[in-house]
């Protein structure tokens, strides 16, 4: 009974409201209704989220509580955003928001934080480089994924390994000697002088040592800059950018579709197969990747595809982190001739055979001054001068705020690493903060500040490698060329941009160079109360670059000026008061 009543009522009321709803204007209003409580639902979840949930308190612009600064700014063309997110942090602290669900963080603790106590996922902007599917060990998002597939790429990177990859990092360096040579020889206006645009064959060189290693293949881009793997790598990491973030316009805008360019794919499997019918084997990365197949497990076994998909992360990963280090290096050393000058003597200590003209990695490698240099170059330009982006994967505890799912934070390494908290004068290129006897007592800089090869399960996997080459290359530049700075080149190459890696805007840089063993290098001291400061260096046999031709000028200038001592290195002088 009860049943049937209250089927009748049902009956009833299922009747009205269709007679109500049959009704034009009640539709209407229904429609209102419901938009008007979904768009309230929707903007009071925002306040919420913008004022009142996790991210609340956090300082940063008004806008970011709404939208995603990064989005916006990340990708401006002109890559200058690196300087508006580190002027974030010096307006608003450690902790910035930046989106609605963003976070950038720069603070050596919360960062340490992120990328190793909580080994945080990276991101999903690492889509990009996820070009047409292919995983890598950099671009792989997924923990267990990645975890496999470096245990499997790490021994081609092994301390142990990289002795077999010096023959190809020495080549390549002699290559980029004899080129430098060859472009001194031609400059016929002085002698044993010649202007060189020191960028572009860093660029090349960091290439070819990737080609002879990863590849197999000299690309010789040293010698005739055209070898197509290079570019072709480059844009293909383009495209699939463009892809993962417009996959309908790259289809109708991207030539070929925006699929995948099938000469690169020739290439390297045409180079696979025939290191596979070699009976000699040659010893390099390629080597090692190719040898996954005798794996006992078939997941760690790695089929032409995966190759690929590493080496070609490689030549994103490894070419320009390394070319543009090794070009901001020279500049900061020619910005500063009393560093320039302490490297030199560092050098002078450590000789070379007869007929040797690059070093072997065994007698540099320790080096206190030259690993200074190199490191100080790295924290003042930092390569990934954009912040490394990670993501949470379920509430996450960092200082005092309990992120939800889904927060992505970025750490932001050329912040920190320009942090005046950090690094006392952060901006002035003082290689002697590396070395704790040198630094000043009143100066101290936190060496575990620095996070130029990140740090935690994805810190760069190719550290050791390209500190060897780093080495081998600006030892032996410096052992056999004199570099002096060109003043409009130095002017232009202030402006700094990051895209990828940090570069200069201009992405040419020209200095002068002049062979040694033709000249004779003397350092003049004055004496500034209370310390020694070196004051210049002199090269007495490139004559448009001399102070001074010849000793006497030399003396005289030294009698009518406040300089009271000098050192020369190849030969003559010391002149006390
Ligand atoms: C001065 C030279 C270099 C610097 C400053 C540098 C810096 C870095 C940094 C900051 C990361 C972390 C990137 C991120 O989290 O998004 C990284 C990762 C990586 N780097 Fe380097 N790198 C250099 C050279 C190289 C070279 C020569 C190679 C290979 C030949 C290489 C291969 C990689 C790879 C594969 C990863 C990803 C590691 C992983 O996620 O497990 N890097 N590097």
């Amino acid at each position: 009974m009860d049943l049937e009543y209250t089927l009748k009522h049902i009956g009833t009321a299922s009747h009205q409201a269709v007679e109500y709803l049959s009704e034009r204007a009640n539709l209407e209003k229904i429609g209102k209704i419901t938009a008007i409580s979904v768009a309230t639902y929707y903007v009071a979840n925002k306040l919420y989220d913008a004022f009142l949930g996790p991210l609340g308190s956090v300082p940063g612009p008004l806008y970011a509580k709404f939208i995603e600064v990064p989005k916006i700014f990340l990708d401006i063309p002109r890559g200058t955003s690196f300087q508006m997110f580190r002027d974030f942090h010096d307006k608003y602290g450690p902790i910035v928001r930046l989106g609605p669900k963003t976070i950038a963080v720069s603070d050596k603790d919360l960062i340490r934080d992120v990328l190793v106590t909580e080994d945080l996922p990276k991101g999903p902007l690492y889509k990009v480089f996820q070009g047409h599917g292919k995983l890598s060990v950099f671009s792989a998002t997924d923990k267990e994924w990645h975890k496999r597939r470096r245990r499997v790429v790490a021994p081609a990177f092994s301390v142990k390994y990289l002795k077999s990859l010096e023959p190809f990092m020495r080549d390549v360096t002699l290559n980029l000697i004899n080129k430098i040579d060859r472009t001194i020889d031609g400059d016929h206006g002085d002698d044993n002088v010649g202007q060189v645009d020191i960028w572009t064959l860093f660029k090349s060189f960091s290439l070819d040592v990737l080609g002879e290693t990863a590849f197999g293949t000299s690309f010789d881009m040293i010698n005739d800059n055209a070898h197509f793997i290079p570019k072709a790598i480059n844009d293909e990491m383009r495209n699939g950018a463009i892809s993962a973030y417009y996959p309908l316009l790259s289809k109708i805008f991207l030539k070929g579709g925006g699929k995948m360019n099938p000469k690169i794919d020739e290439f390297l499997r045409g180079v696979i197969e025939a290191r596979i019918n070699e009976t000699e084997k040659r010893e390099d990365i390629l080597q090692i990747l190719i040898e996954t197949k005798e794996a006992d497990e078939q997941d760690d076994r790695l089929n032409a595809d995966a190759i690929m998909g590493e080496t070609a992360l490689f030549l994103i990963a490894g070419s320009e982190t390394i070319s543009n280090t090794l070009g901001f290096t020279v500049i900061n050393l020619l910005r500063t001739p009393e560093v320039l000058a302490k490297l030199y003597a560092e050098l002078d200590q450590v000789h070379l055979e007869e007929g040797q003209s690059v070093f072997d990695h065994d007698q540099i490698k320790n080096l206190t001054y030259l690993n200074a240099v190199l490191y100080e170059s790295m924290r003042i330009n930092t390569a990934a001068g954009s912040a490394l982006p990670r993501i949470t994967t379920g509430p996450t505890k960092l200082a005092n705020l309990t992120l939800e799912k889904d927060t992505v934070v970025m750490t932001n390494l050329y912040h920190i690493h320009t942090d005046k908290r950090y690094w006392p004068s952060p901006y002035e290129f003082k290689p002697e903060r590396w070395i704790p006897e040198e630094q000043d007592n009143f100066e101290v800089n936190d060496l575990d500040a620095f996070f130029g090869f990140s740090a935690g399960s994805r810190n760069c996997i190719g550290k050791n490698f390209a500190l060897q080459e780093m080495r081998l290359c600006l030892a032996s530049l410096l052992k056999n060329f004199e570099i002096t700075p060109i003043a409009a080149e130095m002017e232009q190459a202030k402006e700094l941009r990051t895209y990828i890696t940090m570069t200069i805007a201009s992405h040419t840089f020209d200095c002068k160079s002049c062979k040694l063993g033709h000249l004779f290098r003397i350092l003049i001291i004055q004496r500034t109360e209370p310390t020694l400061r070196v004051r210049n260096i002199i090269m007495c046999a490139c004559n448009k670059v001399l102070y001074f031709s010849d000793l006497t000028e030399i003396l005289l200038s030294v009698l009518s000026s406040k300089l009271i001592e000098i050192r020369a290195y190849k030969a003559i002088v010391c002149i006390l008061e």
